[in-house]
């Protein structure tokens, strides 16, 4: 990004904390977001992630501390799951317009920018994994949210799906320039282009650049040593073009192995 100008802020988090039923479920969580950063939370079950995600979305409000948005702030949410009546005939197309009235060319836009065009018309239990993700995704940014808040965007899916997710993620970025959020399913895995990694562990254990918390000592007396491998970075190198679908081969299922490659001519996506 550029050095020059300093980027919007969109939201600010102080010192800010949950507690429900005398439990304190997180505190002290200090996060700011910026228009086209990537913040990603990481941290062990039950450390609060979510529920840090949550007083982001607005969700949850804080007990103890202040949460501050950019006056207007549209926040997109992609759920870790989403409840629907699996038994009910339910086609992408109208997943789309359940919570919000969209006019076709909207639903079409962002089905295409998430790479989902041929979905349209698809049932949703159909899906696999990843494209009901991809789906989900159009969902949250049909609405061109300022701010991207994915609860685990990409677990559940697997090797070439969440590489095709990390880098629908950064497409995203990219050309819209939301500020993002995101929970990593992974304690060892961050996306590369994340500008800052938050580690919770009821409180924000370490911060900082992935490079940072890596070799953060709080970072590994933590977790360091459950993996041997500390925090990998999901690392994505561009040198061509890619498929909508982004196709994936060749990639051992490792977090150490931070590079993978693409083959062409395979997974068109129909327009
Ligand atoms: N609605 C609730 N009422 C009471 N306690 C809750 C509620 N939701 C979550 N908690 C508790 O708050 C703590 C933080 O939960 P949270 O869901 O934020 O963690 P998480 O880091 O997202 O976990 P996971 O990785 O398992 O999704 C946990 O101890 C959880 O049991």
């Amino acid at each position: 990004m550029n050095a020059i100008t300093p980027r919007e802020t969109l939201i600010t988090l102080a010192q800010a904390g949950v507690r429900n039923g005398g439990r304190t479920l997180v505190e002290g969580v200090d996060l700011t977001i910026a228009r086209g950063e990537i913040v990603t939370l990481i941290g062990p079950n039950g450390s609060g992630k979510s529920t840090t995600a949550k007083m982001v979305t607005g969700v949850l409000k804080p007990s103890m501390g202040t949460v501050a948005r950019k006056p207007g702030l549209t926040v997109g949410y992609v759920p870790q799951k989403l409840t629907i009546d699996w038994t009910l005939p339910l086609t992408v197309d109208r997943l789309m317009t359940l919570t919000g009235r969209h006019g076709t060319n909207e639903i079409a836009a962002a089905l295409d920018a998430v790479g989902a065009s041929r979905l349209r018309h698809a049932a949703v239990q159909e899906l696999s994994g990843g494209e009901f993700q991809r789906v989900l995704f159009a969902r949250a940014m049909i609405r061109k949210p300022d701010l991207l808040v994915l609860d685990e965007p990409v677990q559940g899916v697997d090797f070439s799906g969440e590489a095709a997710l990390y880098e629908l993620i950064r497409r995203i970025r990219d050309t819209t320039q939301a500020g993002i959020l995101m929970i990593s399913h992974d304690l060892h895995v961050v996306m590369a282009e994340t500008d800052t990694v938050i580690c919770l562990n009821g409180h924000v254990c370490c911060r900082g650049t992935p490079n940072a918390v890596k070799t953060s000592p709080e970072y590994l007396r933590l977790f360091g040593d459950r993996s041997g491998t500390g925090l990998a970075l999901y690392q994505h190198h561009h040198d061509h073009e890619h498929h909508d679908d982004g196709c994936v081969v060749g990639a051992e299922h490792g977090h150490e192995h931070a590079h993978h490659h693409h083959e062409h001519g395979e997974h068109h996506d129909a327009r």
